[in-house]
């Protein structure tokens, strides 16, 4: 009896090892989820070009690029002013705000939120 019980928990328990081994070598690695993906992504200035509008708005901003469309509803400004640097290379406009002043260290922080990959200079 105590025999049985034995062999019977020493494979349950061999069981659970394989299982964690398998999981492990199968499953997709969740380091690899979708943010890693799109940090790693390269897009030209031609696809960026594509996301031009409000209800599509990418910009190039320091070598990144950036899916804004969801925040553009957002953002503290009159659209008019933000609105013309969708689908362009804004790096500029984003430091100065066309103001000759930098954003927050806030809308630093919230800009990395809309990451999407970065851009391939040509
Ligand atoms: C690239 C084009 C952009 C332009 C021309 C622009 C311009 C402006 C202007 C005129 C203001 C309001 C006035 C002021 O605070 O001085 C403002 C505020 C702000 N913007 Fe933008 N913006 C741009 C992109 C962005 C992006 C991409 C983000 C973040 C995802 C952002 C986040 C904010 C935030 C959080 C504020 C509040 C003030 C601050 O924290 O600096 N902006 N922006």
């Amino acid at each position: 009896m105590m025999r049985t019980l034995f062999i019977l928990s020493t494979a349950v328990f061999w069981l659970a090892v394989g299982a964690f081994w398998a999981a492990n070598v199968w499953l997709p690695d969740k380091a690899a989820g979708p943010d890693a993906v799109a940090a790693d992504k390269m897009w030209t200035l031609v696809e960026v070009a594509r996301h031009n509008q409000a209800a599509d708005c990418w910009m190039a901003i320091d070598g990144a690029v950036y899916d804004l469309t969801a925040y553009l509803p957002q953002h503290p400004s009159n659209p008019a002013i933000i609105l013309p640097w969708c689908g362009k290379e804004a790096t500029e406009a984003y430091h100065t705000k066309t103001k000759g002043r930098p954003h927050s260290s806030h809308a630093d922080q919230l800009l990395s939120t809309f990451h999407i990959g970065r851009l391939i200079r040509p």
